[in-house]
């Protein structure tokens, strides 16, 4: 059975108004971290973290309508579901956003759980024990980070969520040739059956 390269996975940044999506896209894709954007605009980038491999990284708008999110999470094939540490309504809305991605996608979704502002932890007002528990709602590694502080911390979120994304391909793809190879043996055997028959009927006719 010949398995189909990972080549490409589409990822959409989930979260409240200002938790620092187009930060963590920007940081990811550019390495530097620039401090004000144009706030709530929709962006689509597409970036190669290596050779083989085309992201499609889609940073959400905030302020839209959940037909709108809806559409985000069937576009998406992994979610980066973000909140601040310092803003209790972020995590509110994150925590909304499971209940509605998981009723969308299901409960194998790839996902990372993102708290960002951690270099702010002296106004958090969302425990360490908060987001923890979201995380584990979803089945899914949660990261505190501060997108601000540096690179590192939002390639290792990357990494982790581009793992799942390829176990996830690897799966389904393996599923859909265990299907087609189903599909084919028993038209194989379907063909063998009616030849099978034919050639019973001819020698019965033969005998008579
Ligand atoms: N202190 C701190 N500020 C951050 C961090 N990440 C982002 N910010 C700031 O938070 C503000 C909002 O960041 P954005 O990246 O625009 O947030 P967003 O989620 O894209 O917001 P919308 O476009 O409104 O949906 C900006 O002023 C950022 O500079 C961080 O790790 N620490």
């Amino acid at each position: 059975m010949s398995q189909k390269k990972f080549s490409g996975a589409k990822v959409a940044l989930l979260g409240a108004p200002g938790v620092g999506k187009t930060a963590f896209a920007v940081r990811y894709i550019t390495k530097r971290y620039i401090g004000d954007y144009d706030s709530n605009k929709e962006m689509l980038y597409t970036y190669k973290p290596r050779e083989e491999l085309t992201l499609e990284i889609m940073d959400t708008a905030s302020l839209v309508s959940s037909e709108e999110t809806e559409k985000h999470y069937r576009w998406g094939d992994g979610f980066v579901l973000m909140y601040s540490i310092t803003d209790r309504q972020s995590f509110l809305d994150a925590s909304a956003m499971k209940d509605s991605l998981l009723r969308v996608k299901g409960q194998d979704v790839p996902i990372i759980v993102v708290a960002n502002k951690a270099d702010l932890a002296s106004v958090r007002l969302v425990s360490e024990e908060e987001g923890s528990s979201l995380a584990e709602q979803l089945d899914c590694p949660k990261y505190e980070i501060s997108v601000a502080d540096g690179y590192q911390a939002v390639s290792e979120c990357m990494q982790e969520l581009l793992i799942q994304l390829k176990k996830d391909f690897v799966k389904s793809n393996t599923s859909a040739a265990m299907a087609s190879m189903d599909k084919s043996k028993s038209s194989k055997l379907f063909n063998f059956k009616k030849g099978f028959k034919k050639r019973i009927s001819r020698s019965h006719s033969d005998t008579v």
